[in-house]
Formats: structure tokens, sequence, C-alpha cells
């Protein structure tokens, strides 16, 4: 039926959810949850010209968005160098930023994706 054809997820699609949810868990404040605004980080809409974060990242594998997996890594380096441009370095969102960039990139090594791909598939 056309309801179970909307809910149905691809092989990618599920790799992807499975990956955000691990990066999610790694930001408990949620300072890159949701989009950064103007009125929390002055200025942030001139500096930053393509903002990313984990609900646009959610929504964008919702809809099919990413043709692959290298895509999604390039919006979480992008969301993660955004934040690393726009702060100095002795913020706290600086240094939540590298330490979430490393744990990430961690998560999609060669080795890791060979496990998952058992476990999910
Ligand atoms: C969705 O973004 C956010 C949401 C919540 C918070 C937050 O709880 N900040 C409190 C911790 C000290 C104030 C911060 C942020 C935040 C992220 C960021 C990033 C990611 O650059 N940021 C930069 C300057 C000021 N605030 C922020």
């Amino acid at each position: 039926c056309v309801l179970r054809k909307i809910a149905e997820r691809t092989p990618l699609q599920r790799l992807l959810e499975h990956l955000l949810r691990s990066m999610e868990k790694r930001d408990p404040q949620q300072f890159f949850a949701w989009p950064v605004t103007d009125n929390i980080a002055p200025g942030y809409s001139q500096i930053i010209t393509n903002p990313m974060d984990f609900s646009t990242i959610k929504q964008k594998i919702d809809d099919g968005n990413y043709q692959n997996l290298n895509e999604f890594i390039n919006d979480f380096k992008l969301m993660c160098s955004n934040a690393t441009t726009y702060n100095h370095q002795d913020t706290i969102y600086y240094k939540a930023a590298k330490k979430l960039l490393h744990v990430g990139l961690k998560m999609v090594t060669p080795e890791k994706l060979r496990q998952l791909r058992s476990v999910l598939t």
C-alpha cells in the first residue's frame, strides 16, 4: 500500500540514521541539534554561508537527499568546521566541535563500517 511505500527505508538510509543517532549521543548539550541563530550567535549568518546541523541532516536522510555515505560525512564535517570557523578556540563550542569531529570520523572507518554492514544488512 502507499503508506508502507513511504515508510520503507533504503539500506543507505538505515546506515545514515544509525550513524546520526550515534553522533547525536556525543552532543549531549545539543549544541549541534538545531540551526544556530543570529540571536544566540551574533553575526552568524554573515560569517557562515553554509549552515548545517543534526536536524537538517536528519531531514536530508528522510528526504533521500544523500546519494552515498560521503555526502553525509561531508555535511557532518561542514557542521563541525562551521563551529571552528565562527567560534574562537577558547570557547566550549569550538572545543565541542573538535571532539565531535574526531569521534564522528572514528565511527566511519572502514573497519567500523564493515562491522556495521554485517549488523545492518
Ligand atoms: C543550537 O545551538 C545552540 C543551542 C544551545 C546552546 C546552549 O545551550 N548554550 C548554553 C551553554 C552555555 C549557554 C548553544 C548553541 C550554540 C551552538 C553554537 C555553534 C554550534 O556554533 N553556538 C555558537 C555560539 C553560541 N551558541 C551556540
